[in-house]
Parts: C-alpha cells; sequence; structure tokens
C-alpha cells in the first residue's frame, strides 16, 4: 500500500487526501493548527472547509509536518502559492530522497513570477523529473461529495505522472496523464483570471451573452498567454484549460467567482480580500501574469480589465473585454 503526504488541510488539501484515503493510500494529512488535525482525527470532519462532508477512516492528520513526511511513497503540496516558499524552507529536508512531489496549487509566486513547479525544483531542490502538478475542473466541495469527476497529471517524467494518477484515482475521481507541465498550471492560474472576469459581469447583473462571450474570449486569450511560454495548445482545450475554465466560471463555489462578485457589486479589492474566508489565487496572480504578458507581447484584454477594476480605474458595469478584440490597433477581429 502508498503511503502518501498531503502538506495543507484546507478545503482542496483535505478533499485530495480523502481522494487519494479512498483510492487505498495510507494517507497523512498536515495541518497547521493542531485543532484541525484533532477534530479531523476525532470527529472525521473538517467543519471550517468541508461542511457536511465525512472523511475516511484512511485519513490521519497530524501538526507536526515531519512526521507527515516521514516514510511517505509520494508528497501533495497544497497550501496558498504565496506560502509555498517558506512552508520549503521549513520541511524540504523532511522529503524522503527520491519520490515523486506533487502541487495541488493554482497560482503563481507574486514576487517571483514563478509556477509552483517551478518554486518546487528551486525551494525544494527537487528534480523535475520528480514534480508533477494536478490540475482540472476541480472544485473541491463536490469532489468530496463524490461527484464525479476528471483531473490531469503532469510531468516532465510520464513515469512519475503514471505513479501519481495511479495513486490519485478511485471510483469518483479519475486521472488522466501528460508531460506539459506548463500548460497544466497555467491552465489552472489563468482560468481563475477569466473567472474573476465573469463574477464581475455576474455582480453587475450583466446575462448569459456577456458571460458565455468573456468565457470564449477568455479561452482564446489563455491559450495564447500559455502558447507563447511554451505550453500546448492542446492541453488549454484539455480537462486543465477549457475543462477548468467551465467549471470555475459558473459556479457559486468558486471563491475567484465568488471575488470577482463582490468586486462586481461595487465592494474595493481590500473589502474582498476581508470578506473571502478561503483563498481566491487570480488576487494574487493578476500582477505577475499582465507582466508576464507584457514580457512575451501578448495582448490580453480581459486580465487589463479586470486589473483596472481591481485598482479603481474601471467601473464594473463599464466592464467589456468581449468588446476588444485584443488586436487593437490593427483591428482585426479573428475569433479563434
Ligand atoms: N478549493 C478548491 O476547490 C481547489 C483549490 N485548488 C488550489 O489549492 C490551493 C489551496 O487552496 P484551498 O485548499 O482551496 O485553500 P483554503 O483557503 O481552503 O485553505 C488554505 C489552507 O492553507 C493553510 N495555510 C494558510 N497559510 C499557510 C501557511 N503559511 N503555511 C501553511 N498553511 C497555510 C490554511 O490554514 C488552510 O488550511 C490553491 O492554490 C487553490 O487554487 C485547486 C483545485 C481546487
Ligand atoms: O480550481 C478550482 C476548480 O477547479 C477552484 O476554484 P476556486 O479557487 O476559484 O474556488
Amino acid at each position: 500500500m502508498n503511503r502518501v503526504a498531503v502538506l495543507g488541510a484546507g478545503s482542496w488539501g483535505t478533499t485530495f487526501a480523502k481522494v487519494l484515503a479512498d483510492g487505498g493510500a495510507d494517507t497523512r494529512l498536515w495541518a497547521r493548527r493542531a485543532e484541525l488535525a484533532h477534530e479531523i482525527n476525532e470527529s472525521r470532519r473538517n467543519t471550517q472547509y468541508l461542511q457536511g462532508v465525512t472523511l475516511p477512516e484512511g485519513l490521519r492528520a497530524d501538526s507536526d509536518a515531519r512526521s507527515v513526511l516521514e516514510g511517505a511513497d509520494q508528497v501533495f503540496l497544497c497550501v496558498p502559492s504565496q506560502q509555498l516558499r517558506a512552508l520549503l524552507d521549513d520541511v524540504s529536508e523532511s522529503i524522503p530522497a527520491g519520490v515523486p512531489v506533487v502541487s495541488l496549487m493554482k497560482g503563481v509566486e507574486a514576487s517571483t513570477m514563478m509556477r509552483m513547479s517551478e518554486v518546487i525544483a528551486e525551494a525544494g531542490g527537487i528534480d523535475s523529473d520528480r514534480i508533477a502538478v494536478v490540475s482540472g475542473p476541480n472544485l473541491a466541495l463536490e469532489i468530496a461529495r463524490e461527484e464525479p469527476t476528471a483531473a490531469v497529471v503532469a510531468s516532465d517524467s510520464s513515469e512519475t505522472a503514471m505513479a501519481v494518477a495511479r495513486t490519485a484515482r478511485n471510483s469518483y475521481f479519475t486521472s488522466f496523464v501528460n508531460t506539459d507541465v506548463v500548460g497544466t498550471e497555467y491552465g489552472g492560474v489563468l482560468k481563475n483570471l477569466v473567472a474573476l472576469a465573469i463574477g464581475i459581469v455576474d455582480g453587475v447583473g450583466y446575462g448569459e451573452n456577456t458571460k458565455a462571450s468573456i468565457l470564449t474570449r477568455g479561452l482564446a486569450e489563455v491559450t495564447e498567454f500559455a502558447v507563447a511560454h511554451g505550453a500546448e495548445r492542446t492541453t488549454m482545450h484539455g480537462l486543465a484549460g477549457l475543462g477548468d475554465l467551465i467549471a470555475t466560471c459558473n459556479s457559486p463555489l468558486s471563491r475567484n467567482f465568488s471575488a470577482g462578485r463582490l468586486l462586481g457589486m461595487g465592494y474595493s479589492r481590500d473589502d474582498v480580500v476581508e470578506r473571502m474566508q478561503q483563498v481566491a489565487e487570480g488576487l494574487a496572480s493578476v500582477e505577475p501574469i499582465a507582466s508576464l504578458a507584457e514580457l512575451r507581447d501578448v495582448r490580453m484584454p480581459i486580465l487589463d480589465q479586470v486589473r483596472a477594476v481591481l485598482l479603481g480605474r474601471m467601473l464594473p458595469r463599464e466592464i467589456a473585454p468581449h468588446l476588444t478584440t485584443g488586436n487593437e490597433p490593427e483591428g482585426e477581429t479573428h475569433d479563434f
């Protein structure tokens, strides 16, 4: 039996630990707070993050990261993206040698503009063929309720991707594999920005045409950015691209959609951050992704307008990124 470690006991870390335990792995979950580890072990609940969900017997929580990591065959990391480097500084010496290290996160590090797999390589000293990333249409609460879902596991090494996919699989969760780490990671990061835009127009009160236009143009924008940074175009049309875009942009369970909605209703960025109980990664990704787009000369009208709303330079009701082509001043209006 595989022994696995999951670091981070928020909504996705706890849900993914349940996925792994239900797939037969002996699963240890690190919770920063001892009270949360105690609640998970004693009542099989994580009430703050997963209301009404009963966690499996094969999952044990602990607030000591070193004992969670001891003897692990695979390690899964799931803290907010801005906290990953500090976590690795603390624990990387306790990660067993040679085992896969997997990012479940969907953000970039704002100070360095690095993807999570790059932070794992740099701060954790892990070789790229041991690193994998998981992404896809994966709203935590739906999966915790065992609603059938699929995801992508990507690694430079297909052996690593397949080993992780075999562990992250059960009767309600299927893992597909690929070797496009860049596309799989950027799919998860960039859909958050489109979800913010769609949340904003929903908050303003606009209807389905506006949202469908932004979603479709969002896919084009996300694809151009990711391909310019080395992703495969096909990845953006798969589960980690289009799949996640659809799930996140249409669901009140999405924190990014919800944060956008509050912006659309007139709350400021600071108010939104204060009201969110959980991490909305898109808010921290706007600036680094805008800088990366500029570096590769990719036009991103949706991102630009979300940024303008966040900075208070555009009123939410004026947001209409689907009415610009991204190709001005040439004025060409190709859809895809
Ligand atoms: N919730 C979801 O549906 C999904 C989330 N993700 C990604 O998973 C990552 C984590 O998100 P969630 O679990 O949803 O967030 P969350 O807000 O539900 O939980 C975050 C967890 O990290 C802990 N934490 C905060 N600061 C920390 C620190 N300095 N050191 C250690 N732990 C710290 C918090 O106590 C909490 O347990 C994000 O990158 C998110 O994009 C990916 C797929 C689905
Ligand atoms: O990544 C997710 C769904 O795939 C979760 O989205 P949010 O972080 O917006 O809740």
